[in-house]
């Protein structure tokens, strides 16, 4: 019997990307899909629709129950309102979700499986039925430097981000490239002219940004074209921000391991797609970096080893390189001032790909496989 997955939050940012992999891969010839809505109950299905072509209310209990299979990208909120009806409704099918909301439950498994196959195949023996998608600068970070913490060599990390604008969602997006427009319309007539002052059109810029309107910040809060902002997600209180805590706590989780300390500071900058990382490790031994290099790069067929040379460093080892793209670049390997044991790397993966969909894709993959 084909099997039944139910997809929610198809059409969102995350879901649409989902939808060109799982197109593209030809995930669509091994199920059945059903595709809910939490908008558009009674619309029509997309294309990919094969019996049913009407799209089911993504709230309705009794219509979710009929899914072997639920992948979802609809967000937290939707997984907080509709998961623990669902399981007290006694659905004992599989949910695979992108949202953070189930992440750290003791019965969860957060799936990145280049990386954690065996913890997922545990799971899988054990009755497990809940698969997470982590964090997606977590996630991108371990597709590229996972040889190292398999290899038991990692004895802490500092990750330094630079999140790009779509981490937040497709509104924020638009804000980012609004406010760049925006800067440049204000001082097009001057940058127009080349002999006209550099300082005048500074000047000019910065009252700009330091005058947009609430609208025009509506959802980071504040300018982020021709600007930073050093925080990102929910304040805990403690000095720390959300996304921060996200990094030891997940990346130790995905790897079943001990407590290995993963602290730094987490940045949205105003790229459009993929999250870059500095990286800063402690290593338990002095290894040669030819050795590192080399483990690295057989790790897993995405990651790709940059030269450590400012030609291969501009060209592959940039969002705009990345974007699209499955592959995940690690270069400025080197070993740093503060001593054998300390290397530092850099690292970018597109988000919405190793970060988000191709991990769901992946676990259904597994699932259907077995
Ligand atoms: N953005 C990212 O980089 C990452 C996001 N995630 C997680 O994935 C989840 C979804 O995020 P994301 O895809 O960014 O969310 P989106 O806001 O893009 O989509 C979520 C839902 O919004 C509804 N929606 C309303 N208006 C529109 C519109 N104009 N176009 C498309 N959809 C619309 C859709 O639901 P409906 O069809 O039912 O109306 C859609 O499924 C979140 O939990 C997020 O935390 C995880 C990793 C990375
Ligand atoms: N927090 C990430 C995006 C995201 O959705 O993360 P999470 O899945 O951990 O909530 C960002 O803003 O770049």
């Amino acid at each position: 019997m084909t099997t039944l997955v139910g997809l929610v939050g198809w059409r969102g940012m995350v879901g649409s990307v989902l939808m060109e992999r799982m197109t593209a891969e030809r995930d669509f010839d091994l199920i059945e899909p059903l595709f809910f809505s939490t908008s558009n109950a009674g619309g029509a299905a997309p294309a990919q629709a094969k019996n049913e072509k009407s799209l089911q209310n993504a709230f309705d209990i009794d219509q979710l129950k009929r899914c072997d299979v639920i992948i979802t990208a609809q967000g937290g909120d939707y997984t907080t309102e509709v998961f623990p009806k669902l399981r007290a409704a006694g659905w004992t099918g599989h949910w695979i979700d992108a949202a953070s909301t189930l992440r750290m439950a003791d019965d969860a498994v957060i799936i990145l499986d280049p990386v954690n196959r065996p913890v997922i195949d545990k799971a899988l023996a054990d009755g497990g039925k809940n698969w997470i998608g982590g964090n997606c600068t977590v996630s991108c970070m371990l597709m590229g430097v996972g040889a190292l913490y398999k290899a038991g060599l990692v004895e802490w990390m500092s990750t330094q981000t630079y999140q790009a604008a779509s981490g937040g969602g497709a509104q924020h997006m638009r804000e980012l490239l609004t406010q760049y427009g925006t800067l440049n319309a204000s001082v097009k007539s001057l940058l127009d002219d080349p002999k006209s002052a550099i300082l005048e059109i500074d000047r000019q810029v910065i009252a700009k940004q330091r005058s947009l309107s609430a609208e025009e910040t509506a959802n980071f809060g504040v300018p982020l074209g021709g600007s930073l902002i050093p925080w990102i997600d929910k304040d805990l209180g403690n000095g720390m921000s959300k996304e921060e805590w996200k990094g030891m706590a997940e990346t130790n989780k995905i790897l079943g391991s001990d407590s290995i300390p993963v602290d730094g500071f987490c940045v949205r900058v105003g790229a459009m797609r993929c999250h870059s990382q500095a990286l800063t490790f402690k290593l338990r031994k002095d290894v040669p970096l030819a050795d590192i290099e080399a483990m690295i790069a057989a790790d897993n067929e995405w990651v790709k080893v940059v030269p450590n040379t400012r030609e291969a460093t501009i060209r592959d080892l940039t969002p705009v390189a990345v974007t699209g793209t499955m592959t995940i670049p690690v270069g400025r390997l080197r070993k740093l001032a503060m001593g054998p044991e300390y290397l530092g790397a850099f690292t970018i993966g597109d988000q919405l790909l190793w970060g988000a969909a191709e991990p769901l894709r992946r676990m259904l993959r597994i699932l259907l496989e077995r």
